[in-house]
């Protein structure tokens, strides 16, 4: 079956609205952890929160980008692991199963051979490996006076885009930057994903302008949710102050939840129904010009 096909299938309405009658919603938690340089401690709050997010309901916990280390390219080479083999890697499998939850594992940094690269494990109730997403779009910017960032000075980017299924939901994952490009997100919706989760940690120059922004126009553009979860901000003087502020945007693009940043986590429920409410009322997904243009995935 052609890429073109099963969009088609993944996304017609009778396939959607037989999957909305069957779902009776999924409980996620998006956890904003406060980061500090020791991994250990990281990888142990993240645990502890996985938890304290199942007794109080979640079905789907999500960590934030870079939680067991600093952000920054000088952190990458010491703290890197193999996934799945890696310790951190073996203490969300076991968490997971533990609790009974599926956990969205925010991103390490990943050694595979003599590479590296900024990668999101994604673990199923009994624990198994269920994804694995490597930034496709590495963060290179250089905005004077405010922030110069290159990741690829020592991270290779990834070469897929990433999809998994769980509870009846498809569910997309990104990455902070990966965010930006809304080609991924297009890709993710005509594979059929009603949800996408992006672990994110923006920074102080572009977090206030564009992180909400972002997050509210691939809801909008793809008519699905978008959870994006970051670290907390750390005090001033540090290296690296994350934005915070993890969300969720619905499928109308408003945003019913949202931290500050601080520590905490934030509890909500995906409902199909609202996917197949938008995407009705707006059927933008079968008034697409594709007779002008397309985008089109490459097989991979
Ligand atoms: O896109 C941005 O402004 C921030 C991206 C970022 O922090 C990242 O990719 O880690």
């Amino acid at each position: 079956m052609s890429d073109c096909e099963s969009y088609v299938d993944a996304t017609h309405p009778r396939f959607l609205k037989k999957l909305v009658a069957m779902h009776s919603g999924l409980k996620i938690a998006l956890v904003q952890l406060a980061v500090g340089p020791d991994k250990a401690k990281n990888v142990a709050a993240a645990v502890q929160e996985i938890h304290k997010a199942k007794e109080k309901g979640a079905q789907l916990v999500a960590l934030p980008e870079c939680f067991n280390s600093p952000y920054g390219t000088e952190f990458f080479e010491e703290y890197a692991e193999e996934v799945p083999a890696g310790e951190t890697s073996r203490a969300l499998s076991r968490a997971a199963a533990e609790a009974g939850v599926c956990v969205v594992g925010g991103t390490v940094p990943e050694r595979c051979g003599d590479r590296l690269y900024n990668t999101c494990a994604v673990w199923d109730p009994s624990g198994k490996l269920l994804a694995q997403h490597r930034k496709l779009h590495l963060f290179d910017i250089d905005i004077p006076n405010k922030i110069t960032f290159k990741e690829s000075d020592v991270l290779s980017p990834g070469d897929k885009i990433t999809t998994f299924e769980f509870n009846g939901i498809k569910i997309g994952i990104g990455i902070c930057y990966d965010l930006r490009f809304g080609e991924m997100a297009h890709i993710m919706a005509q594979e059929g994903c009603a949800l996408q989760i992006y672990p994110g940690a923006f920074n102080m120059t572009t977090g206030p302008l564009h992180w909400e922004l972002l997050a509210r126009a691939r809801a909008c553009d793809t008519q699905a949710w978008v959870a994006l979860v970051s670290p907390a901000r750390a005090p001033p003087g540090a290296a690296y102050r994350a934005w915070g502020h993890s969300l969720l945007a619905d499928p109308w693009a408003a945003v019913p939840h949202a931290l500050g940043p601080a520590p905490g986590t934030l509890h909500a429920t995906i409902d199909l129904n609202v996917v197949e409410e938008v995407r009705s009322q707006i059927p933008i997904r079968r008034q697409r010009r594709t007779d002008v243009y397309d985008t089109i995935k490459k097989s991979k």
